[in-house]
């Protein structure tokens, strides 16, 4: 992880006179969506970058025991290791950025990561009434203590989107700063629900809250929401994180979450990070990629690097 940002005193300057261009933002984003972004011989390279910046996740009723164990195991070993010598990488070992649960499940993926052998694999735990958020702030704020008790070193929390729609964002700031000293050392990732925030300026505003209270990432949705991860908001927000490292030396990382499941799309979002923020935003320390069926088609396409052919349902044994 880089160094973890220790946030800023509220400043309502940043909150205020906010103004979006959006035909310019929506002109950039076609470029991102549209043009090859990445060279044949580096899309293996690309994918397997992708992979180490994957929260691989499972947020689900019905998730238990059983498949938070093959979870953990998967995001140990995501990419298969003949597909990884078939590379000519010998050993590598490519682990998923982290695995991301709720609460109940992080002393599972403790255990599991620990059979594994994989314990140096972050447990990320949602957090603070996910997805909604709409729970009391002191059982917020303990189910974040509790996630950390039980063994997660990164928190993903919700914002408050009452008070963000009601333009109170000091109140944000104030609340994601408790989440914070909650946090204690595990990193605080802030998700905004940006299809819950109704403009982009609000993205622009919730972003700078998030950082001014101290988010050492801004995630973007929870996955829930009718609107998730997209290349348009996602510009409004790398350009505030840009904008806030230039102010206050803090890089803070980035994570796009909510309906990621193609490997283009994959090597997209780091091109995207690439050309925005620099290649120190394509490490997993500052760029994650939420995901709960992203995997599959990357190997997928792995596989179809390796063989020249697109592998059949038998011979990719999914998470
Ligand atoms: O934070 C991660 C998201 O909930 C994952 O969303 P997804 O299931 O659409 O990949």
């Amino acid at each position: 992880m880089a160094a973890r940002n220790t946030g800023m005193e509220f400043d309502s300057s940043l909150v205020e006179n906010v103004h979006i261009n959006l035909a310019a933002i929506k002109r950039r984003a076609e470029t991102l969506g549209t043009r090859r972004c990445v060279k044949k011989q580096w899309q293996a390279a690309w994918l397997l970058r992708a992979v180490t910046c994957i929260d691989l996740t499972t947020l689900a009723g019905d998730d238990t025991e059983s498949n938070v164990s093959r979870l953990c195991f998967k995001a140990k070993q995501p990419i298969r290791h003949d597909l990884i010598q078939a590379l000519k990488l010998g050993d590598l070992e490519i682990n998923c950025g982290a695995v991301c649960v709720y609460p109940n499940r992080v002393a599972d993926c403790a255990k599991y990561l620990k059979r594994a052998g994989a314990s140096h694999i972050p447990i990320a735990s949602v957090a603070t009434g996910f997805p909604t958020g709409q729970t009391p702030l002191k059982t917020r704020l303990e189910e974040i203590r509790l996630a950390v008790s039980e063994g997660a070193s990164e928190i993903d929390i919700v914002i408050n989107r009452t008070l963000a729609l009601g333009g109170d964002w000091k109140g944000v700031y104030e609340e994601v700063k408790l989440m914070k000293e909650a946090c204690g050392e595990a990193h605080l990732k802030t998700i905004l629900a940006v299809g819950e925030l109704g403009t982009l300026a609000n993205v622009r505003k919730a972003s700078m809250a998030c950082m001014m209270a101290g988010a050492d990432f801004i995630k973007t949705s929870t996955g829930k929401e009718g609107v998730n991860a997209n290349f348009v908001v996602a510009l409004v927000m790398v350009r505030a994180i840009r904008d806030y490292f230039q102010l206050t030396g803090f890089k803070v990382g980035f994570k796009p979450a909510g309906g990621i499941r193609s490997a283009k799309d994959a090597c997209t979002w780091l091109s995207l990070m690439k050309e925005e923020l620099g290649e120190e935003w394509m490490k997993n320390d500052l760029f994650r990629l939420g995901a709960s069926s992203l995997l599959g088609d990357i190997e997928r396409q792995i596989f179809h690097y390796v063989t020249g052919r697109y592998a059949a349902a038998h011979e990719l044994p999914m998470a």
